[in-house]
């Protein structure tokens, strides 16, 4: 055993990120810690973010992002600002340079405590995302829930962003579906070789939507960060908005989206800081710092 190693428990506008601070130390975060923690009512996450030593030159830190069922995800857009929050209230710096899974990747916080994440480009191709068998429209892909003759969602939009997303465009109000009997099914559709993060959004002008998201390894939660930016790269490909959009979640929350001319997307949104502790990155046995608050 390497010891405990010190955490945060922050939120990215109500989704709930585990910061672990696992630099100068060889082992990882595992999945039977990830599930441990979760099963806890005081840890309980969507997302770990586990900071490590650089792997690749010219960047600050490898984040490896785990999922609460202990699965890995490439990208994650909330925890990434959580990351970037608790970093910089350490070294005052306000700009870093990660690496993911999903690739290498810029983030900065603004002098109003915003956080912005440049989440790098979408991609588009059925084999990227990826989908078992060809679409060559992804802005529109076959697939429906409900009865066949008069599903209750269909014809979804895919797009990755590092990880797998659709879209399901909505009119009314995206409460009114049952994402929680709807979301597993779709989340393991044979559609998804890779399982998928399934977002139903309604767009409601030109620089405006609610989303609502059932994360692939995660379940329900009150804010998808990479979900809203697949949602509005999605809706500026098929002219429902524009590029830039604001995005209200179901935590309350707002996001910002901009999907900048040089095809990069850009994530704007808070993050907040709850408590901090030490665990074992092997079992997810911890304990709370007797200074922290909360
Ligand atoms: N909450 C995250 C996304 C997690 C994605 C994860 N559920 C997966 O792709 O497996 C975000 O803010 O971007």
């Amino acid at each position: 055993m390497a010891g405990t190693a010190p955490f945060a428990k922050m939120n990215g506008i109500g989704n709930e990120i585990i910061v672990a601070d696992m630099r100068g130390r060889a082992d990882k975060v595992t999945a039977a810690a990830a599930i441990a923690l979760n099963a806890d009512a005081a840890t309980k996450f969507d997302q770990i973010m586990a900071i490590h030593d650089a792997r690749t030159p010219g960047t600050a830190y490898y984040i490896d992002i785990l999922n609460s069922d202990g699965t890995s995800a490439q990208a994650c857009g909330n925890g990434t600002r959580c990351v970037v929050q608790a970093l910089a209230a350490e070294t005052g710096q306000k700009r870093f340079t990660f690496e993911t899974r999903a690739g290498i990747l810029n983030a900065e916080e603004h002098a109003d405590g915003l956080i912005s994440v440049d989440m790098g480009k979408p991609r588009f191709g059925w084999q990227e995302i990826p989908l078992a068998e060809e679409f060559r429209d992804t802005r529109m892909i076959e697939l429906q829930i409900g009865p066949i003759d008069a599903p209750v969602l269909h014809s979804p939009s895919a797009v990755s962003m590092g990880n797998p997303h659709v879209i399901f465009w909505v009119d009314n109000d995206v409460w009114s579906y049952e994402l929680d009997r709807f979301g597993p099914l779709l989340e393991n559709h044979p559609i998804f070789p890779e399982r998928a993060n399934i977002t139903i959004a309604q767009v409601t002008s030109p620089e405006t939507m609610i989303i609502r998201t059932w994360e692939r390894g995660a379940g329900l939660t009150k804010a998808c960060g990479s979900a809203a930016c697949a949602a509005v790269v999605a809706a500026a490909r098929t002219r429902r908005t524009g590029r830039s959009v604001s995005l209200l979640a179901p935590g309350g929350g707002k996001l910002n989206v901009e999907w900048r001319d040089d095809d990069h997307v850009i994530l704007t949104g808070a993050a907040e800081w709850e408590f901090s502790g030490s665990f074992d990155p092997s079992t997810g046995a911890w304990a709370r710092d007797t200074e922290s608050a909360a």
